[in-house]
């Protein structure tokens, strides 16, 4: 049927791209558009020998998107398309073998990757010209096909993954929370994979940012990863953290919030704008100031930190105002930055750690220093037990994770006889103690929030 020689089409037709493996996809016939395109995702370049390639997937269902065919094709045109919002975007041009009805002819298809297109490919006078007439008042008039002859079609695609591919990016596989984590998600029934941040590397590129791992391979087709950043590698971890994140993997605290957390001047500040109570604290940049700034906080015994500390390494407790004169000047001389604060001595020697994740509370100990000590911490041979933390002290545990909007927060609190104060919050905080003390399974309750944003039902 036809008018001169060429073959009457609908306005919507099912067609069927044999080259990139997809048995049957709805095009909309679009004569006022010049060029053909496909929807395309997760675009990246790929090198056979000389020749460009791209490697895509597409969903050819306009209505399942769990339905993705993987595609690869030669490159042979790049061109920049002006989106809505008026900003041009590089896209790749492929050449395809595609079958509408009885006929089989090579087609140019321009990538619409990061689209929402209701239809999945569109047929541009390009394709048309020369072959078909369009009868916009018709659908399917080349093939038609039931929704079970589609789902048939499809049968071999559909994806039957069991599981999340977790990345943890951190620095020792052995250390037992890591193991833990690893532990849990795998017990969950995900694929687990440990990603060392100093052997991971990235590309900055606007259309194809990539994390490569040591040895060349890329790092692609994880949906979440946990960051377990040791404070040596801040500046770099939270970098990849950024590319995994443009890249649209789901990270278990961002970027931004392990920053703001691990400085501490930052994070006070931020605490007490949001009306958080936190031990008088003091901050200044000259030594001419710190006498005055041992008066502020209430004199000795005072708290010197380090605004970038752990494992209470970088506390310091001066007794007398001529110790902390004396502390406070050293550190301004060798231009290090510290935080002066009032010691809260009632707490003798105790504070309690809150594990939060996603806005609960899901575990709290109480950690006592050893007789001479005053810092609780684990590292510094304190001891944890259990602990009933009251409505406030929970509150507050709360409403310090969302302020700096950590998912995952291990919030230290002192009581003091103010009422509870804010010490600090922790963005890789350590699951051996809290585990041990509680008997709680901390690393599961981890992997659970990430199945919960990510919407995983297993
Ligand atoms: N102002 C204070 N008054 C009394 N004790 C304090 C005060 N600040 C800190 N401490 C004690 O010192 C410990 C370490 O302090 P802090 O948590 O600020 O440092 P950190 O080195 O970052 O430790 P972490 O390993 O928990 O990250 C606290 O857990 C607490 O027991
Ligand atoms: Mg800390
Ligand atoms: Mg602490």
């Amino acid at each position: 049927m036809g008018i001169n020689g060429l073959t009457i089409i609908g306005s919507e037709e099912w067609c069927v791209c044999e080259e990139l493996n997809i048995p049957a996809i709805k095009a909309r016939v679009d004569s006022g558009a010049k060029t053909s395109s496909i929807q395309a995702s997760n675009v990246k370049i790929i090198q056979k020998g000389t020749e460009e390639w791209v490697r895509f997937e597409v969903n050819p269902l306009q209505e399942n998107r769990s339905i993705a065919i993987p595609c690869e094709a030669r490159v042979i045109g790049k061109r920049l398309v002006k989106s809505s919002t008026g900003i041009a975007e590089q896209r790749f041009v492929i050449k395809t073998m595609v079958t509408i009805g009885k006929d089989s002819f090579e087609i140019e298809l321009t990538l619409a990757n990061r689209d929402t297109m209701e239809f999945k490919m569109l047929l541009g006078r390009e394709a048309l010209n020369g072959r078909y007439l369009v009868n916009p008042n018709e659908i399917d008039l080349c093939a038609s096909y039931t929704n079970g002859e589609i789902m048939d079609l499809y049968k071999p695609f559909i994806n039957e993954r069991t599981g999340l591919k977790i990345g943890l990016l951190a620095s020792n596989p052995n250390l037992y929370s890591n193991k833990r984590i690893i532990e849990a998600g795998e017990a969950r029934g995900h694929d687990m994979v440990f990603l060392n941040v100093e052997h991971a590397y990235m590309k900055l590129d606007a259309s194809q940012p990539e994390i490569r791992y040591r040895g060349g391979n890329i790092i692609d087709e994880f949906d979440a990863v946990i960051p377990r950043i040791k404070p040596s590698v801040t500046f770099y971890g939270c970098a990849l953290i950024r590319q995994f994140d443009s890249m649209g993997i789901y990270c278990l605290n961002g970027a931004e919030a392990i920053t703001q957390s691990r400085d501490k001047l930052f994070a006070s500040q931020l605490f007490a704008k949001h009306d958080i109570h936190i031990p008088i604290t003091g901050f200044a940049k000259s030594p001419l100031d710190t006498k005055d700034l041992i008066k502020m906080v209430n004199g000795a015994p005072l708290i010197i930190k380090l605004l970038e500390s752990t494992q209470g390494k970088g506390v310091v407790l001066a007794e007398t105002n001529k110790a902390a004169e004396s502390v406070i000047n050293a550190f301004k001389s060798v231009q290090t930055n510290i935080l002066v604060q009032e010691f809260i001595k009632e707490a003798n020697g105790q504070d309690i750690r809150c594990f939060v994740v996603n806005g609960k509370v899901v575990a709290s100990m109480a950690r006592q220093a050893t007789k001479g000590e005053f810092r609780a911490n684990i590292h510094q041979g304190g001891t944890a037990s259990i602990i009933r933390i009251t409505q406030e002290e929970r509150k507050l545990a709360i409403k310090a994770a969302r302020i700096l909007n950590l998912p995952v927060a291990g919030v230290d609190i002192i009581r003091s006889k103010k009422g509870p104060l804010l010490l600090e919050v922790n963005s890789s905080p350590g699951l051996e103690g809290i585990e041990n003390a509680t008997g709680k399974d901390i690393a599961n309750i981890m992997i659970q929030a990430i199945e919960k944003k990510l919407k995983f039902v297993s």
